[in-house]
């Protein structure tokens, strides 16, 4: 395992421990994480670097890798723009039992959890989440900083606006469009365009 594949992990709580996981199934080193507070439950040993807006964040990360571990939308937009203001090196993390075309793309600082199927033509922003089981199917197009939670399916060439949340085991039909900022409860069927923002649930999904 090279140096050059530590990564700075930005908030350290559930979300991010699933996060490390990948990440050290896929072969990094986790130097330590950021956080607004030292953490009460530091299941990983990791070390504590401060609260990124209060220290020189350049001087500790340098050229290492930086990666959003909150699942929370707003919050992983606001650190993606603190690292790009600072230029730090982002990435893609993939959990290794993921299935991902050839063909399809990914930005930087989205995570693809375990045994989620990307197929082929997608496209997928940053910042986003594909948690646990997705299955986003061919020509899909994700926006940024949207998150898709366990079990989702996207059928083929849905379109899901940027910051939108897409419960649990949620289904959306093919060639469906949905607007930005809209929440999807869990286990919900999305079978017409959503062109409100606002929460959307159940078998059809309806604005509630
Ligand atoms: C790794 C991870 O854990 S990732 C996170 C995964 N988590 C999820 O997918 C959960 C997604 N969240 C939900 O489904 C939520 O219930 C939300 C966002 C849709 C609604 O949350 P709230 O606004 O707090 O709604 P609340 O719980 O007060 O329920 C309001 C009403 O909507 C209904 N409702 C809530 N969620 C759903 C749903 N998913 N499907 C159908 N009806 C629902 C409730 O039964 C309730 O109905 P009532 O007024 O007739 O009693």
């Amino acid at each position: 395992m090279s140096e050059s594949k530590s990564v700075f992990i930005f908030g350290y709580s559930g979300h991010a421990y699933v996060i490390i996981e990948t990440l050290m199934d896929a072969g990094y080193k986790i130097a330590g994480y950021f956080d607004f507070q030292k953490a009460e439950k530091n299941p990983y040993s990791l070390k504590y670097f401060g609260f990124e807006n209060n220290v020189d964040i350049q001087n500790i990360v340098q050229d290492h890798l930086v990666f959003p571990s909150v699942g929370e939308n707003t919050i992983r937009e606001k650190l993606i723009g603190f690292f790009e203001l600072y230029s730090l090196n982002q990435f893609v993390a993939i959990d290794p039992s993921a299935l991902i075309s050839k063909t399809a793309s990914i930005n930087v600082s989205t995570y693809i959890g375990k045994h989620v199927s990307v197929n082929a033509q997608s496209k997928i922003g940053k910042g986003v989440i594909i948690n646990t089981n997705c299955v986003v199917e061919h020509e899909c197009t994700i926006k940024d900083y949207v998150h898709l939670a366990p079990g989702g399916v996207l059928c083929g060439n849905v379109a899901v606006g940027r910051s939108t949340f897409i419960g649990a085991n949620s289904v959306v039909k093919q060639n469906t469009k949905i607007a930005d900022n809209v929440i999807v409860g869990a286990g919900s069927v999305v079978v017409k365009n959503i062109h409100e923002k606002g929460i959307w649930v159940g078998n059809p999904a309806k604005y509630r």
